[in-house]
């Protein structure tokens, strides 16, 4: 069985400064992943190794079965989906293109058409616009979108490829409760029926519906602990991850996370201050 991600005793050291520490984790096929951990402990660091945007100092790593180091990274790329809030930085780029335009140009990994498009692609897109609930939104603007609107345009983007791996960076973020649950509802037909695997970064476990299966807990730049959600969502890891005494109830197959009533700012300001 190919491995999906593969890391093996994987640093990243930038200065005098370690981001990532002996890293060890496999995602294999049919497994669903979130990462968790606070600001700061090495997420973004992790996505943009698997993506191939930064190299590890030490260790090895393998993506979609490609060994980095001998993997042709502009082609491995075309089978990853990224969709990251940060793509908002291009915001200037996108917001006269027309919504159709942005998910066509996933294939071509370009912001704006340059290229030769297809009737299959032109196809291919109205089928993603339905199947993300946008397809009457063609012909509008991306600076005439909601935020919600703007992060599934950003997803049918990153479909478009027809990826093996699609990794969301905080999609929710910025997003009132109704766009949340939407974009949540939309993982759950998309891990259904996309065929490809997730990686979703998220800070909130309340985000971690039915259908992800596997989660990666990380603290300055360690792992506390990666697997199966049931075994990994214990309140004594989550605790150690989030520096604070955090409790878990299960509702409609779904972890959800308060804080011990009992924490005073004392405690607060011990965690603060690690
Ligand atoms: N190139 C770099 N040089 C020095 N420090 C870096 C570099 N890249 C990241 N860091 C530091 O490494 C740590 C981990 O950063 P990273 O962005 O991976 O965390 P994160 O978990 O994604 O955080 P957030 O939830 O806030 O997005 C941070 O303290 C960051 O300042």
């Amino acid at each position: 069985m190919k491995h999906i991600i593969s890391m093996k005793n994987v640093s990243l050291i930038r200065g005098n400064r370690v981001i990532l520490k002996d890293i060890n984790w496999e995602v294999k096929e049919k497994e669903q992943w979130v990462i968790l951990g606070l600001n700061g402990s090495g997420k973004t660091s992790i996505l943009n190794i698997v993506t191939g945007y930064q190299y590890p100092t030490k260790g090895e790593v393998s993506v979609l079965g490609k060994k980095f180091g001998q993997a042709n990274l502009p082609e491995l790329r075309k089978q990853i989906g990224f969709v990251s809030s940060a793509l908002d930085r291009f915001h200037q780029t996108l917001r006269s293109e027309t919504v159709e335009d942005i998910v066509i140009s996933g294939k071509f990994a370009t912001i704006g058409l340059y290229e030769n498009v297809t009737n299959e692609d032109r196809e291919r897109a109205e089928q993603l616009m339905t199947f993300l609930r946008i397809d009457h939104l063609k012909g509008k603007t991306y600076d005439t979108l909601s935020q919600g609107e703007r992060r599934k345009v950003l997803i049918g983007r990153a479909l478009m490829a027809e990826p093996e791996l699609l990794i969301l960076d905080e999609p929710s973020i910025g997003l009132d409760l109704l766009a949340r649950e939407d974009i949540l509802s939309l993982m759950k037909e998309i891990i259904l029926h996309q065929q490809c695997h997730v990686l979703y970064v998220t800070h909130y476990i309340g985000e971690i519906i039915e259908e992800m299966t596997h989660v990666l807990l990380l603290k300055e730049g360690q792992i506390v602990a990666a697997g199966r959600k049931e075994d990994v969502l214990t309140e004594e890891r989550l605790s150690e991850t989030f520096q604070l005494p955090v409790k878990v109830h299960w509702e409609n197959n779904r972890p959800w996370a308060s804080i011990h009533k009992n924490i005073g700012s004392a405690t607060l300001a011990k965690a603060e201050s690690k």
